[in-house]
């Protein structure tokens, strides 16, 4: 199974109890990979939610990938870690986390997509495919000529974040990318549970 092809990224304002409704209902909807993100808590705060969604995910099979920190994916025995391109660099992550632990890591230009290829890293986030109020900091809107251009150019799988939803995502997956992942259209969604079938019926 392509553990990547819906991967759900958490929303940090959510409170716990939301997070943690969200993710159940995406998991009975069928995400096949939970990313933790937390943007805004303190360390104590990002482990305790992270503590909370690992308990959800207890097997369903789903794996737990916590966004940034390698400390806190191995406080909770996480399944894995997403890095960006100013987290700590993917060798020494590679390093503590072990031969066995999922890692992936954001590119935003070509020559980050490029220089990734030899990175000890299981995937790679193609940050931004497009614009979204869920993260101003992007540094590049690739499209879905550059998402169709970087697959053409990896040999690692590689995920497609930002401003995807139930419009466009035919498009991105006709691209051949592994993976979507999504935050507001699962954590917003009036019911995430048929937001998520939803969104994997649209997907083929
Ligand atoms: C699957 C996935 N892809 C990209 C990102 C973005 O990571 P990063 O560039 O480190 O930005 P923040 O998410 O930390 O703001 C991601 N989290 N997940
Ligand atoms: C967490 C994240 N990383 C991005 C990147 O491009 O690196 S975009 C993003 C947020 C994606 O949220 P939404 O699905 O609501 O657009
Ligand atoms: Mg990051």
């Amino acid at each position: 199974m392509n553990p990547y092809r819906l991967y759900l990224v958490t929303d940090d304002r959510q409170p716990i109890d939301t997070l943690k409704t969200v993710v159940a209902e995406a998991v009975a909807g069928g995400v096949t990979m939970v990313q933790v993100r937390e943007k805004h808590g303190d360390v104590r705060a990002f482990i305790e939610r992270a503590q909370a969604i690992k308990t959800v995910l207890q097997g369903t099979g789903v794996p737990l990938i916590i966004n940034d920190r390698v400390d806190v994916a191995l406080a909770v025995d996480a399944d894995g870690v997403h890095l960006g391109q100013s987290d700590m660099p993917a060798i020494l992550a590679r390093q503590l986390i072990g031969p066995d632990k999922l890692l992936g890591l954001s590119v935003e230009t070509e020559q980050q997509l490029q220089d990734a290829q030899l990175l000890p890293v299981d995937y790679l986030g193609i940050s931004a495919i497009f614009a979204t109020p869920t993260k101003t900091d992007l540094k590049k809107q690739w499209g879905i000529a550059g998402l169709r251009q970087a697959v053409a150019h990896s040999a690692l799988p590689l995920v497609a974040i930002g401003g995807i939803n139930e419009t466009n995502m035919a498009d991105i997956m006709a691209t051949g990318v592994d993976g979507i992942a999504l935050v507001s259209a699962i954590c917003q969604a009036s019911c995430p549970r048929s937001a998520v079938q939803n969104l994997l019926l649209k997907m083929g």
